[in-house]
């Protein structure tokens, strides 16, 4: 079970340059075993070409690293927090994707301004707040866990499969691995739709919330919502 999950994150990891989420190692994925209390995630610093299942780490929800040689990647601690947060996620990616990055450079969320953004997410992706100096200079991947939680506080992260950390980057989740690598590949095509829809009328609106409705519930489901 721990071995197929190894070759899945191994496999997630590997889509991260195929669909050009990542320069260099820049980015991170990761799966969770929810049975067994322990995360798979991307050796830190290894270049993709070069990765293999037997280079992925195991971690407990704590940290501690159970299985593998290599040092788990550096923005561990903020994936063990969205695994203790956010119960029925699976998978969690984390890229510095640029379109994702310019909004979270700008300290902006994005908004829904279109059908596509609507079928992925529900509403406005949110970006978190600035994180103080204390956070910056104290445990700094555990503390942008906890205010991507705080972000979240009145939202279901089921419904809103992404954040974009101010100043950081995005991160994005799913129901596993390769279904949050699906999610970072939609937040980042809809960061580069919305910067350049913006640029061309920079007083567009959101969409309606009926538009909104229709094709995110359409999606994923709440028929009943239509009273079918
Ligand atoms: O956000 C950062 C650094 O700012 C990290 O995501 C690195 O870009 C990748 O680190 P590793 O996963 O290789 O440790």
């Amino acid at each position: 079970m721990l071995e197929e999950l190894k070759q899945v994150v191994l496999e997630a990891n590997l889509q991260l340059p195929k669909y050009r989420l990542v320069t260099f190692t820049w980015g991170n994925v990761s799966g969770i075993d929810r049975e067994r209390g322990l995360v798979v995630i991307k050796p830190s610093g290894v270049e993709y070409d070069k990765m293999t299942k037997d280079d992925m780490v195991v971690v407990d929800l704590e940290g501690n690293v159970v299985e593998g040689n290599l040092k788990p990647s550096s923005d561990t601690p903020t994936h063990l927090v969205l695994y203790q947060s956010f119960p029925y996620i699976g998978g969690i990616v984390h890229t510095h994707s640029p379109w994702a990055t310019i909004w979270a450079q700008a300290g902006k969320g994005i908004p829904a301004l279109g059908t596509t953004h609507a079928d992925y997410f529900y509403g406005e992706i949110p970006c978190t707040r600035k994180m103080t100096e204390a956070e910056i200079k104290g445990a700094y991947e555990l503390e942008t866990g906890k205010v991507i939680v705080e972000t979240f506080s009145f939202l279901d992260p089921m419904q809103m499969p992404g954040v974009l950390v101010h100043g950081h980057g995005p991160f994005a989740w799913g129901n596993d691995p390769y279904n949050a690598v699906h999610n970072a590949v939609v937040l980042e095509e809809v960061a580069k739709m919305a910067a350049r829809t913006c640029h061309l009328n920079p007083n567009v609106q959101p969409i309606a919330q009926s538009l909104l409705d229709r094709h995110y519930l359409r999606k994923h489901g709440a028929n009943a919502y239509y009273g079918q």
